[in-house]
């Protein structure tokens, strides 16, 4: 009995990443939709034409945008005409709607780049090329054209929590060793190169999902490197975990040696060059490697740097040095290579980190990020231990 309820618990309990981190990752999509023609009148009887079909797009979970693109190598979707008003039939059916399924996290843009609509839960549907009218008297009986448009499918992941960091700073070792997920893992940069979702499990099955996003490097926002293309993924993230290697990290030989502290500042600027809202996340940072030889004094000296990083900026090159400081709402120092009870810890941070930030997103509290931190504080210090 014990045995089964376990096997029950454990299949409930197993959440399968979404398959659009699993397979060949395509991040967009572009299609030219037409909605169809509606059907003419019937002058002699005053019959009305049927109305053009519309094309819409609905959100789907397991689906990829591989399966849309596969479903429609022509990258054209037409929907079908109206029938004509007839003898038979007065009225003239409609042509059929086309549902084109997407996964869910797409945000569709039309060819100008005007957003459409978002799909952020299965069955969101988005109507995007309207059918024609059917002929009628008032249009002289003539059925008209339907919408025709190229759109584009974008698609952004949903997860909780966005790891962000330089190449090679540990972030799928992290993600392997808290999570179920298997990302590859080697002492080389760019060894990610495309996003890995994870999710993490704790023991009373609530479940957090992590995406793991290929390195940023310095000139990342001059699409240097692929980071870029990849960290509108962290746009819709609850909460943004960078990962910094204690040891620092240097590209290649021609490359300048970037200490750790450099490449918190780094990864802050490229952030903010994206997208200066991203700086008002709620954010973590974890320390990597801190069983390196040396770590602990490193840290040491450059925790409280961490903790005020506006005021190291004046030491940085203008070009290098952020207008808006991340605020770290933990700083946590750990080998996620070496140590499982760090893991532990993490897991159990993140969690209730974004626990209180739920809680304060939905007493709609967060008039100002310092008061939201200091909240978070106190809510911190107040809770119950909690299951890990
Ligand atoms: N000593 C030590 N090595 C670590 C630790 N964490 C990761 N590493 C090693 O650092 C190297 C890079 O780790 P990854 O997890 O692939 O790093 P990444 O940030 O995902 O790298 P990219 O895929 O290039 O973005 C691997 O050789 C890991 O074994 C740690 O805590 N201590």
């Amino acid at each position: 009995m014990v045995f089964i309820t376990k096997i029950l618990f454990f299949a409930k309990s197993t959440r399968i990443p979404r398959q659009y981190v699993k397979s060949g990752f395509t991040d967009s999509l572009r299609l030219f939709v037409k909605g169809g023609a509606g059907g003419n009148g019937l002058p002699k009887f005053g019959g009305i034409g049927g109305q053009g079909g519309n094309i819409s797009v609905v959100a789907k979970e397991s689906i990829t945008l591989d399966d849309v693109f596969k479903a429609n190598r022509s990258k054209r979707i037409f929907a079908k005409d109206g029938k004509n008003s007839s003898h038979n039939f007065i009225l003239g059916p409609p042509g059929d709607n086309i549902n084109i399924e997407v996964p869910v996290g797409v945000t569709v843009y039309s060819d100008e780049g005007k957003k459409l609509g978002e799909l952020n839960k299965e069955g969101d549907q988005i109507l995007v090329a309207k059918g024609g009218y059917g002929g009628h008297p008032k249009n002289g009986f003539m059925g008209k054209k339907g919408q025709s448009y190229s759109i584009k499918l974008d698609l952004k992941l949903i997860a909780d929590i966005g790891l962000v960091g330089f190449p090679n700073a540990g972030k799928s070792t992290l993600l392997k060793a808290i999570s179920h997920a298997k990302p590859k893992i080697a002492n080389y940069p760019f060894t990610t190169i495309r996003p890995n979702l994870g999710i993490i499990m704790y023991k009373d099955l609530r479940q957090i999902s992590m995406a793991d996003l290929p390195g940023l490097i310095e000139g990342a926002h001059n699409n240097r490197g692929m980071g870029h293309k990849f960290l509108k993924h962290v746009e819709r993230t609850k909460l943004l975990l960078l990962v910094v290697d204690i040891n620092g990290f240097q590209l290649g030989p021609q490359y300048d040696f970037r200490s750790c502290i450099d490449t918190i500042v780094l990864l802050n600027k490229e952030l903010e060059m994206y997208n200066k809202d991203l700086l008002n996340k709620p954010a973590m940072i974890i320390i990597n490697k801190m069983d390196s030889e040396g770590a602990m004094e490193t840290f040491k000296s450059i925790e409280d740097k961490i903790k005020n990083l506006s005021e190291i900026f004046k030491d940085y090159p203008e070009e290098y040095r952020p207008e808006q400081a991340l605020k770290f709402e933990k700083v946590l120092a750990i080998s996620a290579k070496e140590n499982v009870e760090d893991i532990g810890m993490v897991k159990t941070k993140l969690r209730k980190t974004l626990d209180v930030f739920a809680e304060i997103q939905e007493e709609g509290k967060q008039e100002d990020n310092s008061d939201m931190f200091k909240k978070m504080k106190d809510d911190l210090k107040e809770r119950a231990p909690l299951l890990v």
